[in-house]
């Protein structure tokens, strides 16, 4: 497994602001985490401004600092629509950039800033302590520049860092986990470093092409970058098949190629893209206002054939009811594509946007695909969670497997929480006297269930439940474990979770995250405690592992070790 030396350390030295900001936390530091989540977690999209011809011509950026600069920094608090010129001085968590203003200290959080980059943004969004630019000039570049490949890369919500260079995004990822786990994990930077529980990120060895799931939605108005949306109703020249533009439930950036998927999905993306619209085939997309039209989501999965090895794509038509007819003519512009092994079509008759169907139906081949992962098997069906970097996914289980630690010796009993197909639990039982796995989607209980057969594991058991809603008999079906397996989703573990595991005792906790803010909260909750949640910690953080499942994109997966103090 190869690691990058550890630049976060190195860093993090380097940057007094991050020093400054922890010595003296004022109102005008880094927002906090619960400040930050809650602007994201309850966005009011304001209107993209489109470039200079917004600009507030009355008052240059520079000299809109310097009245500003009179006010004093206690005062200072930009208006809406103000322009401001910052610096951006490093990436925060969920990818923005964090700048300050000249002499005020004053932070502004800005999407798409990169580090080192000097720019005018307008304050689109005001938070109790921080503000939100969108960015609508740059004056020079970021530090760590590359020409992004993607045509796409400066506007979709898929990629943010493409021309940020891998090595300068890896640092940052580095430097946001080790920024969390001090800041809201309550862990010292001195314990980090001397116990040596943080670990340089791993990085993708592929940056591109490496995931195997991406789902576009169909709109009816296309959004073009910089300009107003295309608002042609009824005209399928301005329909959209793409990416949602970050922030915006309703607006969509037309893709004709990601280059974050497989060569094989993106030819089924060109062949749909280039079939659609025809007005003989009489599709129209769905519209989230009117809540008319049948086109909902075009989900491209990709796997491997278990005995050849060759690529195997599931294409899922997700629309508003069921109406094979009317998918026949597209269904004739892909099935001949070599790698197509599946379509399916979920049938979401909800006004909410997923992609979940009440009802699946297959409509051409087999209604699962296969990939291979640690020398197992898995099938996988539209709707059960799959690791969406398999290579990567590779490593990321290896090291669950090195901090499990198993005897081998068939005595231990693991508890896979939030097992999805069943994946990491199914790896691990080879090694253990039994795997109970628990998960909320029935469809990834079954697919766990047939996994497990599949491969020959008799010593697994899959229960479908919520692990929200655990009472005090959650526990009495199983014999306690040894080794407790948490890979929730972002929001990470419910507090009633949490004071099961602090109940539970088991002598080790690995905890998987997607999302390192809620995993510093809960990795504080389970070490620390909390005075507010009446509860006492009982483990210890022993390592703390970043591994970089998604280049290009803000996200950050790690692989904690906790052990019973
Ligand atoms: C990050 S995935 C991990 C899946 C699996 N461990 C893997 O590596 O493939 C999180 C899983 O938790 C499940 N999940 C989300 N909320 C849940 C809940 N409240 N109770 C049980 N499972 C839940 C999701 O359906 C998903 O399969």
């Amino acid at each position: 497994m190869a690691a990058i030396p550890s630049h976060g350390l190195r860093c993090f030295n380097s940057h007094p602001w991050l020093q400054t900001l922890r010595r003296n936390p004022s109102p005008h530091s880094f927002p906090s985490f619960t400040s930050l989540s809650v602007s994201l977690s309850s966005p009011s999209p304001v209107e993209e401004d489109s470039e200079e011809s917004q600009l507030d011509t009355t008052a240059n950026p520079s000299s809109t600092n310097n009245s500003k600069k009179k006010e004093g920094n206690s005062s200072f608090f930009p208006k809406r629509g103000q322009t401001l010129e910052l610096v951006c001085e490093s990436l925060a968590f969920t990818g923005k950039g964090l700048c300050k203003v000249s002499d005020t200290g004053f932070v502004v959080m800005c999407d798409r800033a990169l580090p080192g980059e000097r720019f005018i943004g307008r304050v689109i969004r005001k938070n109790r302590n921080y503000a939100e630019v969108t960015k609508i000039k740059t004056i020079s570049p970021h530090w760590d520049f590359v020409e992004a490949p993607c045509e796409h890369a400066s506007h979709c919500g898929g990629c943010k860092t493409q021309n940020l260079l891998y090595e300068a995004q890896l640092r940052a990822k580095e430097e946001q986990v080790r920024d969390l786990v001090v800041r809201v994990g309550n862990f010292s930077d001195k314990e980090l470093e001397c116990f040596d529980i943080m670990k340089p990120i791993i990085p993708c060895d592929s940056q591109f092409h490496y995931r195997n799931k991406m789902e576009f939605s169909f709109g009816s108005k296309t959004w073009l970058p910089g300009g107003p949306l295309q608002d042609i109703q009824n005209d399928a020249a301005g329909y959209a098949l793409g990416l949602h533009v970050p922030g915006f439930f309703d607006k969509f950036l037309n893709i004709n190629k990601c280059l974050l998927q497989s060569e094989p999905a993106n030819k089924v993306l060109k062949a749909i893209q280039e079939s659609w619209r025809d007005p003989n085939f009489d599709l129209s997309p769905y519209d989230v206002h009117s809540h008319a039209g049948f086109l909902k989501h075009l989900m491209l999965r990709l796997g491997r054939d278990i005995n050849t090895g060759l690529p195997e794509l599931m294409v899922n038509f997700v629309t508003s009811s069921y109406k094979p007819e009317l998918l026949k003519p597209l269904l004739e512009q892909i099935s001949h594509i070599p790698e197509v092994v599946s379509i399916v079509n979920n049938i979401n008759t909800s006004i909410g946007n997923t992609s979940v169907g009440e009802d699946e139906y297959t409509l051409l081949g087999k209604s699962t695909i296969t990939e291979t992962l640690r020398g197992l098997a898995f099938e996988i069906s539209a709707n059960s969670f799959f690791q969406t970097n398999t290579r990567q996914a590779e490593v990321l289980y290896e090291i669950v497997e090195e901090y499990a630690d198993l005897k081998g010796d068939g005595s231990e009993i693991v508890l896979d929480l939030f097992c999805g197909t069943g994946t990491i639990g199914l790896t691990l039982a080879r090694r253990a006297r039994h795997v109970y796995g628990y998960e909320v989607v029935p469809q990834a209980i079954s697919d766990a269930r047939r996994n497990a057969k599949l491969n020959e594991i008799h010593n697994a058991t899959f229960v479908q439940g919520d692990l929200n809603k655990i009472d005090v008999n959650f526990g009495k079906d199983f014999p306690k474990p040894d080794i407790v397996i948490s890979d929730p989703n972002r929001p990470g573990m419910h507090m009633k979770l949490i004071k099961y595991l602090l109940r539970l005792q088991s002598p080790r906790i690995i905890y998987v995250s997607c999302n390192p803010a809620t995993c510093a909260r809960d990795l504080d909750y389970l070490c620390h405690g909390s005075v507010e949640h009446n509860i006492k910690g009982c483990y210890k953080l022993k390592r703390l592992q970043p591994v970089d499942m998604f280049p290009n994109t803000p996200h950050i997966e790690c692989v904690c070790l906790l052990e019973l103090q």
